[in-house]
């Protein structure tokens, strides 16, 4: 017996456990491709970051006991050690070579004075400007030391993360593989942007719109042609997608109409986890294993627009980032209401806003009155959900709230 109506943590609690229960496999890819991906094992540092002493300048690596405490020193030019295959230079007293940025320090010396510092006469330089002890040295090991656990499973491959991998000298990296993800459209009243719209009718923008967040997260999902609202073609297209993906997202037919197919036929064939969570709006929102229709989840979002949206950011986003092993959570943020709400009913509501950051530094988030769940524009000219909880229905301006940014 599924669960209905539930509290919105109710739900994600039911996305979490299945989603563990679902974790992916991990694979080997090319570094160049594990960009976004979900590290699936801890990576120790095999080498030392820098691996050896180095030059942040280009000028002359000395002694700085060679220093006098007053006035200039003129050191004697033995040699030069370029970025690149290390010289066996060693530099005595009263010696220097020049250096370049991120050239290994020749032995002996332990300073750099950089160029504009110095004036040079032949094989004879001149310091101006006496450089600190150790000055312009990056130090072996300073970043990082090797043995050092660098990067964690969980961990959500950043660029940064990719470079620091990449200093390890890793060409390939161990990540969750990504899930496989399709995507539906359901309802006689859909026509395809481009075509003439007969009355009654509505062009299809849930598509795109899904296609756009998942792109967005780094996945790449499949569109498939939009569903009549028949249950024999439903149940037909369901069963195809059930056995060929991991995911199954659909959008549309989830609530109580005589055209809603989608919940008993997987209540019929599948293993329905949850339909409704008190949530607005989304609130017909279904989840469910596939069971005779295949191995893929599937998460039923309603129909209208603003819902999709509402329902893939809290629910479907969390359920992907989970099966793929995903650590962090996304960035949550709080901001203060510039304007007070009044909620309708008592239900959790995901209303649209606009972010702002406000004189004093702390972040502020407008209210867009346009509530409905139909309301597209709204949502376009916002750039984040803003959560209002179960419960309270009076939300004075100044009301520190939660915001999901998207
Ligand atoms: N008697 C009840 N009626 C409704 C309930 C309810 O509990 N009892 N729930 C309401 C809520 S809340 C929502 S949300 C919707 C969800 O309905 P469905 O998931 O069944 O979706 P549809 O009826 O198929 O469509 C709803 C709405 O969205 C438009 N739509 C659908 N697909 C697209 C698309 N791809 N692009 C653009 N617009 C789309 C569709 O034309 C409808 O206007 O049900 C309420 N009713
Ligand atoms: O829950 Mo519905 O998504 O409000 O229109």
């Amino acid at each position: 017996m599924s669960r209905t109506r539930i509290s919105f943590a109710e739900a994600r609690a039911i996305i979490d456990r299945v989603a563990d229960a679902r974790r992916l496999p991990a694979e080997r890819v090319a570094l160049a491709r594990a960009h976004g991906h979900v590290l699936a094992a801890d990576i120790v540092a095999a080498i030392a970051q820098p691996p050896f002493d180095n030059s942040a300048m280009d000028g002359f690596a000395l002694r700085h006991a060679d220093l006098q405490t007053d006035g200039d020193t003129t050191l004697r030019l033995i040699g030069e050690q370029f970025a690149g295959r290390a010289v066996a230079l060693e530099v005595g007293p009263g010696e220097c070579a020049r250096i370049t940025t991120g050239a290994p320090l020749p032995a002996g010396t332990d300073t750099v004075v950089m160029k504009e510092n110095t004036r040079v006469e032949g094989d004879h330089v001149s310091v101006l400007e006496a450089p600190s002890p150790h000055q312009h040295v990056r130090r072996a090991g300073e970043d990082t030391r090797a043995g050092e656990r660098i990067l964690h499973a969980g961990d959500v491959l950043t660029p940064a993360r990719i470079a620091l991998a990449a200093s390890q000298g890793l060409a390939e990296l161990e990540v969750a593989r990504r899930p496989t993800v399709t995507v539906f459209t359901t309802g006689d009243e859909l026509v395809e942007p481009g075509l003439p719209l007969e009355p009654g009718q509505i062009y299809n923008s849930n598509r795109e719109q899904l296609m756009g967040l998942l792109r967005a997260d780094g996945l790449e999902p499949v569109a498939w042609p939009t569903l009549p609202d028949d249950p024999a073609q439903v149940e037909s297209a369901l069963r195809h997608a059930g056995h060929a993906f991991d995911v199954v997202l659909t959008c549309g037919a989830v609530s109580a109409g005589e055209k809603d197919h989608i919940p008993a036929l997987l209540q019929a064939q599948g293993d329905v986890q949850f339909w409704k969570v008190r949530m607005k709006p989304g609130m017909p929102v279904l989840f469910a294993a596939g069971g005779k229709l295949g191995d893929a989840l599937f998460l039923c979002l309603p129909g209208n627009p603003v819902s999709v949206l509402a329902t893939w950011l809290a629910l479907g986003r969390p359920l992907l980032d989970r099966l793929q092993g995903r650590a962090a959570a996304r960035p949550h943020w709080r901001a203060r209401l510039v304007r007070p709400w009044r909620k309708t009913n008592e239900r959790l509501e995901f209303l649209r806003g606009r972010l702002q950051s406000s004189d004093d530094g702390s972040l502020e988030v407008e209210p867009n009155p346009a509530d409905g769940s139909h309301r597209m524009r709204a949502a376009a000219d916002s750039d984040a959900l803003i959560v209002l909880a179960e419960g309270a229905r009076e939300y004075p301006a100044g009301t520190v709230v939660d915001v999901l940014p998207y």
